[in-house]
């Protein structure tokens, strides 16, 4: 490669207006397509070679289950032995790679998929069941990604101009980061197209190799990208995708002593688990394995008696049931102040009430939720709700021939209950109510995770005490808790929320590399 694109500041991809009848037809058209191309087979990506294997994942439409998306191919260990022999090989050319140059295949990558953007949003709407808005945030998100780590690279390979070093005399000192090695990603399905190429992205362009496993509800989106970096010319092996088990690929892994780094999304179970596992050393490993494990959440939303309250209820209604709920920065509790209590609560009803459940492709507002799994479990925790609060909304399945649950909201719930204190991921909505506006926050304070929240008042001095006494990674002011923008609200929690590694920020690529210290005598 010798042109290199002229980098421009960073700006956030915009999102596309579906208001606009033009922009909706061309998400219908997207879909369409994407539609007469549904029911194909993918292989693995091992190197230069492209691996079918007898076992596959199916992949169906969670909103039309008779619908499969595609069948792809099943990595098992001995493939997943093989993808790390060449991931190692790999590393040892890929290293050498100027970053300006590393960062020139990504700037490719982000110009394709812009062009191609609604069939991304199309097939991932397909796949995990979100609506146009949804979808379309996510791909811009993917796109925001590869703009702000492809920058990133640059300017942390020029880091020494930017952030000289003391000068002392007699010596010419350096400082520069270098990649890890081979690392494996593990994405979720809830952002599958986002999250999975921030993760990967973030490690290729910082100059390591990777074997990339995505969720297994969501492999066809992770194929379609993988497939871009191959058209953009990335050179064979940087990315090697190995769809399969977790429990099975994962674990394998996670525990191999090549392994340099595993980078998680994911719930908080699977996350402590790689957690522990990379922590023991096996022989022939000679490093500690570098884990960064981005976790679950139980974000909330406090509501005082200053606050604008029909902006607050739009605001816990949105972020309480964004995508059904499966957020990991989902505001599925809401705690209000006791004197506006009936107030927010009421509008809240009323807002979930207009939420209509359908076909994410005829972009209802309510889609389905991922999988038979998690139907399973979302109702499950819509019981124990009966029994811990008022139900005030929703409440049971709804109609469709997928994975449809009401949006549902319960009332009175006490700060200990379950279903103020357990992740569900699903379009499940917990209030509590606070004497005041010091209850309220201690009541929010009072989980495990601490990953996002919204506090909702116009009294600068609480404020002020909000901000330093609010205890999560993202935390939001008089707005709703999730949506966060990559390079302007970069994104980690705290405690049981994960390691807050921050993606989408200016720390994040130092996790993928090792500083080196370089010291000459002049
Ligand atoms: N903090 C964040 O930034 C963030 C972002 C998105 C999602 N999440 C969280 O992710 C969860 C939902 O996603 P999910 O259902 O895909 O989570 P999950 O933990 O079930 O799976 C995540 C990934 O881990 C893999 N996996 C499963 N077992 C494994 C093992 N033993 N070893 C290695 N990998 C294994 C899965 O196949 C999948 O690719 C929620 O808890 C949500 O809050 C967090
Ligand atoms: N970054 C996203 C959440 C990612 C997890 O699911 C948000 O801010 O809403």
């Amino acid at each position: 490669m010798t042109t290199f694109t002229k980098v421009s500041p960073y700006a956030n991809e915009p999102f596309t207006d579906f208001n606009l009848e033009e922009n909706k037809k061309a998400m219908q058209a997207a879909i369409s397509k994407v539609k007469n191309e549904l029911g194909r087979e993918y292989p693995l990506y091992i190197g230069a070679e492209k691996v079918t294997t007898e076992a596959k994942i199916t992949s169906i439409n969670p909103g039309n289950v008779d619908e499969v998306i595609g069948y792809v191919s099943k990595a098992d260990q001995p493939l997943a032995e093989k993808a790390m022999g060449v991931a190692l090989e790999t590393f040892e050319t890929w290293k050498k790679v100027p970053a300006r140059e590393r960062a020139e295949y990504l700037f490719k990558a982000a110009a394709l998929m812009r062009a191609r953007k609604h069939e991304f949003s199309a097939l991932m709407l397909l796949e995990s069941g979100k609506n146009y808005v949804e979808a379309d945030v996510d791909t811009a998100e993917a796109i925001d990604f590869i703009e702000f780590y492809a920058r990133e690279m640059i300017r942390l390979s020029e880091i020494n101009e930017t952030q000289p070093l003391a000068k002392i005399p007699g010596e010419n000192n350096q400082l520069t980061y270098i990649p890890l090695g081979v690392g494996v990603i593990i994405p979720p399905w809830n952002f599958p197209l986002a999250i999975c190429v921030g993760m990967t992205m973030a490690a290729v362009v910082s100059g390591n190799t990777v074997l990339l496993k995505p969720a297994s509800t969501t492999p066809v989106i992770a194929h379609k990208f993988v497939a871009l970096m191959e058209e953009v010319g990335l050179p064979a092996g940087v990315i090697n995708f190995i769809p399969g088990s977790g429990a099975e690929v994962g674990d394998y892994l996670t525990t191999h002593p090549k392994t340099r780094f595993i980078s998680f999304t994911g719930s908080k179970e699977v996350g402590l688990r790689i957690n522990k596992l990379a922590a023991d050393t096996v022989p022939g490993q000679i490093w500690i394995k570098r884990v960064i494990a981005e976790m679950g959440g139980k974000d909330g939303i406090v509501v005082d008696e200053t606050a604008d309250l029909s902006a607050a209820a739009a605001a816990i209604v949105a972020s309480a049931f964004g995508f059904q709920g499966q957020k990991c920065s989902a505001g599925s509790r809401a705690i209000i102040v006791e004197s506006v209590y009936d107030e927010v609560v009421e509008q809240v009803v009323a807002l979930t009430n207009q939420l209509q459940s359908g076909l994410p492709e005829l972009n209802y507002a309510a889609g389905p939720v991922i999988d038979q799994t998690s139907y399973d479990r979302i109702l499950d925790y819509i019981e124990v709700g009966k029994s811990e609060g008022t139900l005030l909304a929703g409440g049971g399945k709804a109609e469709g021939n997928g994975y449809y649950i009401q949006p549902t909201v319960f009332g009175d719930v006490s700060g200990k209950a379950r279903i103020m204190q357990e992740e569900i991921f699903g379009p499940v909505l917990a209030i509590a109510k606070a004497k005041d506006w010091k209850e309220a926050i201690a009541m929010y304070n009072d989980t495990e995770f601490g990953l996002t929240g919204s506090y909702f008042s116009t009294n600068e001095d609480r404020i002020s005490e909000a901000l330093d006494t609010v205890h999560c990674g993202n935390l939001y002011i008089n707005r709703k808790c999730t949506g966060a923008l990559v390079g302007v609200h970069p994104f980690g929690g705290f405690n049981m929320s994960g390691t807050d590694s921050k993606a989408g920020g200016y720390d994040y690529l130092l996790l993928f590399t090792q500083a080196k210290l370089t010291s000459r005598k002049v």
